[in-house]
This record gives structure tokens, C-alpha cells and sequence, in this order.
């Protein structure tokens, strides 16, 4: 029998009987959701959506040392609202008025994802899953099946374009799922972008990628040329370049929770996450604390950082004529001053080495 709300906060920090059922459980009766307490209807608070290999370890870990915020993710990045298989479940609960629905949905989702018993009274719940900014799925079940839609804060990180498909290279062929050179793997990728701007005879006869129409053009092919591609090799394109035109992917977002999003750059955050952090608390409402108490833990760098060698050279150039626009565009549709361009217009940029 589940204890008063009040007692199981209280005892958080220990091991909590909170009463909810059990997940093995088919969740398919609104009995499941007698005594639910009411703070499991506001996890998650906070969610980082985005960016892959923008540094979104380290700001996770960083949040981590606020004392409001609660990472209680048995993971770091769970990936469950992006998941295929949750989002056909979710069209399965069969026999249950909307709002039940709902509600079993999101139960669900805190019991797999987040350790209850770790948590502790009046904190800021946070996740991290980098399949978020990319999936359509995801954006539905935030917004439609989550009990507390309307008030979670979102949080993307941005790194400059290049320097991402280089780390995102990098982490594949870490892995062995990449066996070929740089330039090699993101040869087909280079070659629909191009094509695509080629056929794009507005684009052309214009000379111009300074407002969003071509840009609509643009996706599209791609997203064709992406799916002809996967259709005739039997594999899909690893989306070095293409994950890192970010405006694509974010502007299902800034339609749908353009006011709760909120955007961390990779290299300002890298530079002075104490500044970077400081500004984010203020952003999104969290008390103040200060982060140079926990200075030693947030300059943590969390990974090998990738072995670089100067590159320069055509393809270079070529991609940084393409991001260039699109870095252009991100900016005026997020309202945020990017440096990303002065980099790429000084060919400042790095290849991993071999
Ligand atoms: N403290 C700090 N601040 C900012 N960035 C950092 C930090 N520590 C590591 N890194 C670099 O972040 C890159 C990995 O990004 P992610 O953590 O988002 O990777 S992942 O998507 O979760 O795999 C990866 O970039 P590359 O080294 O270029 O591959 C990490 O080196």
C-alpha cells in the first residue's frame, strides 16, 4: 500500500516503495494509475535533444552538478521516445479514453527510463538522447504523450557543422562501423548535396541561399536522393553531413516548441562552460548556483578528443560553400549569432588521421 506522497519524498534518497505498478505489467487499465504520485507526472523537466557529438556528455554531466538537477537516467541517453517499436506501442493501448492513454504512456516511459528510487524531492529531472532532434517520433510523444508537454524545457547543442561530421566520422570508425577514409565516407553524401543544389534551378538562376524556399528544395532531394540511395545499396547513408545541417532537423521543433528550446554552442560551451552554464540556468528559470565550486569536474573531457590533421583542399572548399549558407539561414531562425562561418572561411579545419 502506497505511502503519503509527503513520506515518499521525504525518503527518497533511500529505497522507496512509490507504488507504482509494476512494468512487466500490460499497462491497459486506468487501476494502474491509482496513487501515482503527482511529481511523476513532471519528469522529465529538461531534455537534451541534439546535437551527436556536439559535446552533449559534457554538458549532461555538467547539469549533473547542479543541485536541482536530478540525473537519475539509468543511462545517458535512453533513446526511448525516439525508439520505433515505443512509438508503435504507444498506438496500443487499446480500450482507454485519451487521457488515460496518455498518462499510461508517460508512466510508462519514467519507469524505464529514470531510477525513482534515486530520486529526491523538488528536482529538476533531466534526459539526454541525441536520436530526440532527428526523430519525428520523438517530437509527437513529447509533445502529445508526455502529461507535462506544455512545460518541458529543451536544450541543443550545436557544434559548427564540419568539425561535427568530422567527430561523428571518428566515433564510427572508433567503433569499426566505419572502414573507409574521411573523404571516402562522406563521398555519396557531398554527392547528392551537390546535385540537389545543382537541380534546384531557382537556387541557380538566383545565386542566392539567403531565404528559406530553396532550402525547403534542398531537404527534399536530399531526403529522395537519401532514400534512393538506401534503396540500391541496402544500407543507409550515415549522415555525416547530413546530420549536421541542423536547420532541417530543428525546424519540426521551432514550429511546434519554438519557445522552449534553448541552444548551447559546442565551442563557446568548450571554451567557458562556466559562463555557458551560468547563462543557461538564467535561460531556463533554474536557481543560480555557481559552477566555479565545481570547476575540476565540468573541464572533464569525455572522450579521447580525436586525433587531427590540418586538411585543406577542393572538398574543403566545396563543403564550406554548402554549410555556409545553411549556417547562415540556422542563425536567422534560431536568432543567434553563429562564429561558425569566419572557421570555414579561413579553412581552419582538421581531417582525422588515417
Ligand atoms: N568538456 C567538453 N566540452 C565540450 N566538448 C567536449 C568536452 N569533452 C569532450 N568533448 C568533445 O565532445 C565530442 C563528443 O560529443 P558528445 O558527447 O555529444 O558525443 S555523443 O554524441 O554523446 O557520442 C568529442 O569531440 P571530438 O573529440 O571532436 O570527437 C569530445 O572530444
Amino acid at each position: 500500500q502506497p505511502t503519503g506522497e509527503n513520506e515518499r519524498l521525504e525518503g527518497r534518497r533511500g529505497h522507496v516503495d512509490y507504488g507504482l505498478p509494476p512494468l512487466e505489467h500490460e499497462l491497459n487499465s486506468s487501476a494502474q494509475l491509482q496513487g501515482v504520485p503527482a511529481f511523476v507526472w513532471e519528469i522529465p523537466q529538461l531534455l537534451i535533444i541534439g546535437v551527436m557529438k556536439a559535446g552533449t556528455s559534457a554538458l549532461y554531466y555538467a547539469l549533473c552538478e547542479h543541485p536541482r538537477i536530478n540525473c537519475v537516467a539509468y543511462v545517458k541517453e535512453p533513446f526511448y521516445l525516439s525508439s520505433a517499436e515505443v512509438a508503435a506501442q504507444a498506438r496500443e493501448y487499446h480500450g482507454l479514453v485519451q487521457q488515460e492513454r496518455r498518462r499510461l504512456f508517460h508512466l510508462r516511459y519514467v519507469q524505464t527510463v529514470f531510477n525513482l528510487t534515486a530520486l529526491s524531492a523538488g528536482q529538476v529531472t533531466l534526459e539526454a538522447s541525441t536520436t530526440y532532434l532527428h526523430s519525428a517520433a520523438a517530437l509527437t510523444l513529447i509533445t502529445s504523450r508526455l502529461m507535462n508537454a506544455d512545460r518541458i524545457r529543451m536544450l541543443v547543442v550545436l557544434r559548427e557543422p564540419l568539425s561535427r561530421a568530422l567527430s561523428h566520422y571518428n566515433h564510427e570508425k572508433r567503433h569499426g562501423k566505419q572502414k573507409a577514409t574521411f573523404g571516402d565516407a562522406i563521398a555519396p553524401e557531398l554527392a547528392i548535396l551537390k546535385s540537389c543544389h545543382q537541380q534546384d534551378t531557382w537556387l541557380a538562376q538566383q545565386n542566392r541561399l539567403d531565404e528559406a524556399r530553396p532550402y525547403e528544395a534542398l531537404y527534399d532531394c536530399v531526403q529522395a536522393e537519401s532514400e534512393r540511395y538506401r534503396l540500391a545499396k541496402r544500407r543507409a547513408l550515415p549522415g555525416y553531413l547530413f546530420k549536421s545541417l541542423y536547420l532541417w532537423h530543428l525546424r519540426p521543433w521551432l514550429a511546434a516548441v519554438p519557445d522552449r528550446l534553448h541552444f548551447v554552442l559546442h565551442e563557446h560551451f568548450r571554451r567557458d562552460p562556466i559562463t555557458e552554464l551560468a547563462q543557461l540556468q538564467r535561460n531556463i528559470g533554474l536557481e543560480e548556483f555557481d559552477y566555479e565550486s565545481v570547476r575540476e569536474e565540468i573541464t572533464h573531457e569525455f572522450q579521447e578528443g580525436s586525433r587531427y590533421n590540418r586538411f585543406s583542399g577542393p572538398m574543403i572548399h566545396e563543403l564550406a560553400l554548402l554549410f555556409r549558407a545553411h549556417n547562415d539561414l540556422l542563425e536567422l531562425a534560431i536568432g543567434m549569432p553563429l562564429p561558425w562561418n569566419e572557421a570555414l572561411e579561413r579553412g581552419h579545419f582538421v581531417i582525422p588521421i588515417e
